[in-house]
């Protein structure tokens, strides 16, 4: 106790040099205890003191429920001053991208990730020259000519999904659930060359396996807090024992999902020596281009490729990356187009104008997809309303540096956390007008004015938003390398969901279809953070599809 005082003391001193806001709370979001006592903790702080700062700044989460309220009231640059770490927080556009730029002053600190290294070494925990090699080989499957591959499984997939809940009988409550299906299979078919119906009719599972790749990789991400706690060894370990019911199941999904990824290695490796040409799944692509740079780099280079522990590293942390960021965004869209009909109407208008009557499997990526620009706004107006990273953490490392916000320039002590506030920038009044709180996907879209002569389309395009107003996906040289697999994921399920399908609110007992609405609305802002952010109740919503 006396230690945390003094520490806290110390990390006062250091923030009133910085003649900034400050505000005190009782303990460091990066501080796991804090995260598991937090509820109850403020709970009884809440009810002795109030809403006061203390409170409402210490909530894990705080961030989309404030918005750009913290700064307005305070300044574009508040610091929270904790035992452990002080986090500064930035909500200035010109300052944000400042900080994007000077990537080697206000780089990740390695702790913050550090316990996604569950499975090796990755992208996502590395900094500096390691990160640079890792980024280089791992981004390179994101290449436009995957994307033709990635529309189509993309569109299969919500197809199969649409067929489903049109098929339900009762109103569908499992739209959260429904739409992690989703994306894992997408990425599953799109990234790892594994493809699976929606209703997970894939291979069975080899012999000495529990789990096939797809049930393995599903088990390790809805328990990711608890393996990135646990380890997968001790995990591992207990699947022996059966006493550990679900611990061991879960310990089981560890280990053959690591065996499956020795599979794929072991596979890619021999088609590699025997120069046989394979499909370019992320894994694929990260074992060729680690190999390829492996052997031209010449002697005494240093490393240029990946080691077998990052190859499984990199597997793991892109699926973590790409699978909850995309399906919680996809639930709160859904959810949202059940509640706003009028936008759900609006965009079936462009698609309908886009695709017709056609096939939809017949259908041209690269002719399609560039003119779908109201499905990408609904896309990019969830994100910046909702976005399930909070913000993104840099650091500062051994020596201070100097920042400017706005009129002010001030040192920023060695070790401080800053955090670049997705949720306040994307919600300025300044930038986004007084409507910033609103769902208005409408904002996003550019009118020309003109029809296609030959098409009859509307000549239609996206906004471009002031740099560091908007960046949903980072910035930067850090920013995020599946960018465009999940809006072109989620175009295409849009194409699939709303080309003849709507989908409506099912008001409870007593309910209007208005009051129905309202609740859905509220149901997306009532937000809690597991691992990132995500809908604290989204079951209490049920949802019906029909034809349009
Ligand atoms: C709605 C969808 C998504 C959103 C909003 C999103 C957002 C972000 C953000 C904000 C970051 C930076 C995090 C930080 O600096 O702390 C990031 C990084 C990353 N994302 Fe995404 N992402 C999405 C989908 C995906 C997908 C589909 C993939 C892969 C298939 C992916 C892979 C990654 C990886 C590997 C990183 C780490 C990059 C690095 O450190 O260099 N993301 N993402």
């Amino acid at each position: 106790m006396a230690w945390n005082l003094q520490c806290l003391w110390r990390n006062y001193r250091l923030a009133q040099k910085m003649n900034i806001p400050i505000i005190v709370i009782p303990a460091s979001g990066d501080n796991p205890v804090w995260l598991l006592v937090a509820k109850p903790v403020l709970a009884v702080l809440r009810f002795i003191f109030g809403d006061i700062d203390f409170v409402k700044y210490s909530n894990p989460g705080w961030e989309s429920k404030a918005k750009y309220r913290m700064y307005e009231e305070l300044g574009e640059a508040v610091i929270h001053v904790s035992p452990g770490h002080n986090w500064l927080y930035i909500c200035n556009p010109d300052a944000i991208n400042e900080v994007f730029r000077r990537h080697k002053e206000f780089d990740r600190h390695p702790e913050l990730l550090a316990i996604l290294a569950v499975f090796g070494p990755n992208i996502s925990t590395a900094t500096g020259a390691d990160w640079q090699r890792q980024r280089k080989i791992t981004s390179a499957p994101f290449s436009d000519s995957n994307n033709a591959l990635l529309w189509d499984v993309s569109r299969q997939q919500a197809s199969e999904l649409v067929q489903h809940w049109l098929a339900a009988s009762e109103p569908i409550r499992t739209t959260d659930e429904d739409t992690r299906t989703l994306s894992l299979h997408v990425l599953s078919g799109a990234g790892f060359g594994k493809q699976y119906s929606f209703h997970k009719k894939g291979e069975k599972a080899k012999a000495g396996h529990l789990y096939n790749y797809r049930d393995s990789i599903a088990l390790v991400l809805e328990n990711c807090v608890l393996i990135l706690v646990l380890g997968p060894k001790l995990l591992g370990k207990l699947a022996k024992w059966r006493i550990f019911g679900p611990l061991a199941k879960i310990g089981q999904a560890t280990i053959d999902f690591k065996d499956h990824m020795t599979t794929m290695l072991i596979e890619e490796n021999q088609a590699i020596a025997e120069g046989r040409p394979r499909a370019a799944t992320i894994t694929n692509s990260l074992i060729r281009a680690s190999e390829e740079s492996r052997s031209s780099s010449k002697a005494g280079e240093g490393f240029k490729g990946l080691t077998e522990d990052e190859i499984y590293g990199n597997i793991f942390v892109y699926n973590f990356a790409g699978h909850d960021t995309t399906a919680t965004t996809f639930s709160w869209a859904l959810y949202l187009l059940a509640a706003f009909p009028d936008t759900q109407t609006w965009m079936a208008e462009e698609i309908m104008a886009v695709v017709g009557d056609r096939d939809l499997q017949s259908l041209d990526f690269k002719e399609v997809y560039p003119k779908l620009v109201r499905c990408l706004a609904i896309f990019y107006e969830t994100v910046r309303l909702w976005n399930p990273v909070l913000g993104i953490c840099k650091s500062t490392f051994l020596d201070p540096v100097d920042l400017t916000v706005g009129e002010q320039t001030f040192s920023i002590p060695p070790d401080t956390r800053i955090v670049l506030s997705t949720n306040g920038s994307q919600t300025l009044r300044r930038y986004w007008g007084d409507d910033s709180l609103e769902w208005k996907p409408r904002r996003w879209v550019l009118d020309s004015g003109t029809n296609s002569e030959e098409t009859g389309e509307k000549g239609e395009s996206l906004f471009v938003p002031a740099r560091g107003s908007f960046f949903a996906w980072s910035d930067g040289v850090r920013t995020c390398p599946g960018k465009k697999f999940s809006q072109v994921e989620f175009v295409a399920t849009m194409v699939a969901l709303f080309r003849d399908y709507k989908v409506e609110v099912v008001p409870e007992k007593g309910e209007t279809s208005f009051d129905a609405r309202e609740r859905v609305k509220r149901t997306v802002n009532d937000n809690g953070m597991v691992l990132l952010l995500q809908m604290r109740d989204p079951k209490s919503v049920g949802l019906k599809w029909s034809a349009r």
